[in-house]
This record gives structure tokens, sequence and C-alpha cells, in this order.
């Protein structure tokens, strides 16, 4: 490891190798520091994402897809499940991953691009000189070394710190993040390219409990509950629980993760001089589905390319930084703050009124509905109060 760099990026998610990758393409120096041994291990993550541009961060490889996706299924007690199913029966519109090969492989394409990866090797603190961050304290092996760099991003994922170091404020209400637990499951019976959701405060108060299929009768099997919402009926793996016996009695449980997501819709700054927040560090999963690979492939694409942009001009300013912030807004910025009102909403509604809307639309024809804007288009013609909610623009009416 050399004494200074032009950007280190703390952290090996996906935010994290796509940022160092686009910096390092753009011709910085650039150190990747990861605290765990492996990158990818152990996952937290229900692993399910949409193709979309996903063969812009990797050629799309066997190795990494656990199932291809073509349908989804929700279920809302008291309705009929709406079924989501692409046109043409060929078409795959999501994948459920195996994230331990897919985040080694963008760490792979990070130094493919030039990146240098140290694994076991924390951040333990920023170094800030002249009013700006300056470079990184580190920890590697017992040994502690403070290393330069003209911009630091900081892609530490959920319990990130990198923030707070920085002087932004990163703190979380029990509202904005929700509490993840999943099994992975075998031995059980399920539709191998369908993915389903089951909604209600029977199964999850506030949140929903996902079947996420893995290949060969496996699935990945979870429950997202919002902080907030955890006092009514338990803990969330005694809700995980409940489901699990009643569904797949027989099934086997042979992994367990648990974790936060955070669903606050975002950190109001993300950035300051010398400094940029990715992925769940700044708190950009999305915060009605609690996915965050995609937002923390684009947030990690668009810092990487400013942190190149800064090397290029010298500018490490705050003015500089904010660039990255602003390029954030137009790509994610509509879809967030869109789905930070439906969170709101859902949280709010009643089984009731949960199921009324469901019953509403039983008849509906929803083939070829594949995502969260085309679905909400659909529920807000029979839901006035989220028509109203959401107003025609977010809806883009
Ligand atoms: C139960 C659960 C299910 C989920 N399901 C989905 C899903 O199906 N689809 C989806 O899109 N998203 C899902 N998510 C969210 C998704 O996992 C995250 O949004 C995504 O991993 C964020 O990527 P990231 O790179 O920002 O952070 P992370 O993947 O968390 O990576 C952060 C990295 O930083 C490292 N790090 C932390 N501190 C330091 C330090 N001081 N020094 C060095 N390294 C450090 C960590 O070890 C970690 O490797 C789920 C989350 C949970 C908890």
């Amino acid at each position: 490891m050399k004494d200074a760099y032009d950007v280190i990026v703390v952290g090996g998610g996906p935010s994290g190798a796509v940022a160092a990758r686009f910096a390092a393409e753009g011709g910085a120096s650039v150190l990747l520091i990861e605290k765990r041994q492996e990158v990818g291990d152990p996952i937290r993550c229900a692993e399910g994402v949409g193709t979309g541009d996903l063969d812009k961060y990797l050629d799309i490889e066997d190795r990494w897809i656990a199932a291809p996706i073509k349908g989804a299924t929700i279920y809302v007690p008291g309705a009929a499940p709406i079924k989501m199913r692409a046109k043409d029966e060929n078409q795959i519109y999501g994948y459920i991953l195996e994230r331990k090969i897919f985040d080694r492989a963008l760490v792979e394409r990070a130094a493919k691009a030039g990146v240098e990866v140290y694994t076991k090797t924390s951040a333990t603190g920023l170094i800030m000189k002249d009013g700006r961050v300056a470079g990184v304290k580190i920890k590697r092996l017992g040994e502690e070394k403070e290393v330069m760099a003209n911009v630091v991003i900081g892609a530490d994922g959920v319990e990130s710190k990198v923030g707070r170091w920085g002087g932004i404020n990163t703190t979380l209400k029990p509202a904005d993040i929700e509490t993840g637990v999943q099994y992975l499951m075998t031995g059980i019976d399920i539709d191998e390219d369908n993915v389903e959701f089951f909604m209600g405060s029977e199964y999850a108060p506030g949140g929903y409990v996902w079947i996420f299929p893995k290949g060969k009768g496996r699935a990945n099997v979870g429950i997202g509950l919002l902080g907030s919402k955890i006092k009514e009926g338990g803990r969330p793996i005694d809700f995980l629980n409940r489901f699990v016996e009643s569904r797949f009695p027989n099934g086997k449980i042979i992994e367990m993760n648990y974790d936060g997501v955070p669903v606050s819709g975002g950190i109001d700054k993300i950035y300051g001089a010398g400094l940029m927040l990715v992925g769940d560090a700044a708190q950009l999963s999305d915060p009605i589905t609690g996915g965050g690979i995609k937002h923390g492939l684009w947030s990690g694409e668009l810092a990487g390319r400013n942190a190149a942009e800064a090397v290029a001009s010298g500018d490490f300013s705050e003015k500089s930084m904010k660039k990255y912030q602003k390029a954030w807004e137009e790509k994610g910025g509509k879809i967030m703050s869109r789905d930070l009102i439906l969170k709101n909403y859902y949280i709010d509604m009643s089984d009731e009124e949960a199921t009324k809307v469901a019953q509403a639309v039983e008849g509906v024809d929803f083939t070829g509905v594949l995502d969260v804007s085309q679905l909400v288009k659909i529920l807000a013609k029979v839901d006035k109060k989220l028509l109203l909610k959401l107003g025609a623009n977010q809806l883009g009416l």
C-alpha cells in the first residue's frame, strides 16, 4: 500500500467497487479497502435485482446468477393474489444473484481497471486538513497507517462511519430503518422463476415477507420490518418463523442472515469537501422495496466519475463534490421521492384498506407489469387517496 492516492474508497460492496472502478477508468489512482476478509461474505441481502442496465456494470455471467426471474406475485389477505408476469414468457426481468460471487466480480472488474484492493483492512477515521478530507486512517493486520487522498468515497454500507467522521449527519430514526432477517432454505416447493411477497399485519406489520427462488428447490425467505413497527406482535424473526413453519414445514434452513436497510429516502447532503457517500452509506436504498444494489451501482458510478473529474481539475472543494449529488438527484431523485411517499402511505395503511385496494384490482390483467412504476399507476386508479398523495406528476401521468 502506498502512502498517497488520488482517491480512497472505503467499503468493497457493490457501491464501493463500482465507484473505485469508474474513478480509475477516469485516470485516478485508487485504493479500495474492505474490512472483511472476503468481499460479499457473509451476505446480508435477498439478492434480487432488476435486469435494467446491469450489463453496464458487469458482463452477464451464469456464475453470479442463481435464478432468472420472470414474474412476481403479491399476496394481500382477503383478496386474490396480484400476479405480474412478462408478456413474453421468455422475457427475464430480474435475477436472484449469488452475491458472494457478484460482489467479488465487481471488485475483480475494479482491479482490472487498475484499482489497488486490500481486504481485512479497516478505515478507523478520516484525516482532515485545511477544512477538508485529506486521507484515511487505516488499520491492517494490527498495524495502523495514515494514507493521504484528495477524495475519499464512503461506501461503508448501512453501518457507515465515514460520513459521520466527515461531519455529515447520518443519524437514522427507527422509522427510517428496516430490519431484515432471512433464511436460505432448501428442499422447498416453489415456482423457480417467480418471486412472492406477502403483505398485511399477520405476516409483517408495515413491511413484507419475501420468497426469492435460488434454483434447485432453494430460496431466500425473509422479512423486512420497520424499526418503529417492531413492538407490534414480536420480533421480525418471530414473524418469519411463523411464516416458515406454516408455508414450508419440511424445508431446511441452511443459512441465516440479518441486517438493517436504510429506508429514509437518502441523506440531505451526501458530500463534503474531498468527500462523497454512496449506496447504503448515503442511505440511497429504495424506501419502499428496500432494494439497494441498483442504487448502489448508480451512485457508485456517478461518484467515481466525479472523483476522476475532480482529480483532473484539481478541485476538491465542496462545490466540486456537490456535482455528484446533483447527478444522483437527476438519476435517482424522482424514484426516491415517489417511493418515500409510498412507504409513508403503506405503513399507515390498515389491513382493511389494503384488502380493499387489492380487491378493487381483482380482474385487472397484470401481464406486462414488471416494476413499481407500472404497478403504482394501476393501484392509483382504484385508490384515490394514493393518487392524491403522489400527484399526477409523480406517477408520470
Ligand atoms: C435482509 C436484507 C435483504 C436485502 N435484499 C435486497 C435485495 O433483494 N435487493 C437489493 O437490491 N437490495 C437488498 N438489500 C439491500 C442491499 O443489500 C444493500 O442496499 C447493498 O448491499 C448496498 O451496497 P453497498 O455497497 O452500499 O453496501 P454494502 O454491500 O453493505 O457494503 C459495504 C461494505 O463496507 C465494508 N465496511 C464497512 N465499514 C468499513 C470500514 N470501516 N472499513 C472498511 N470497510 C468497511 C463492509 O464490510 C461492506 O463490505 C437487502 C438488505 C438486507 C439487510
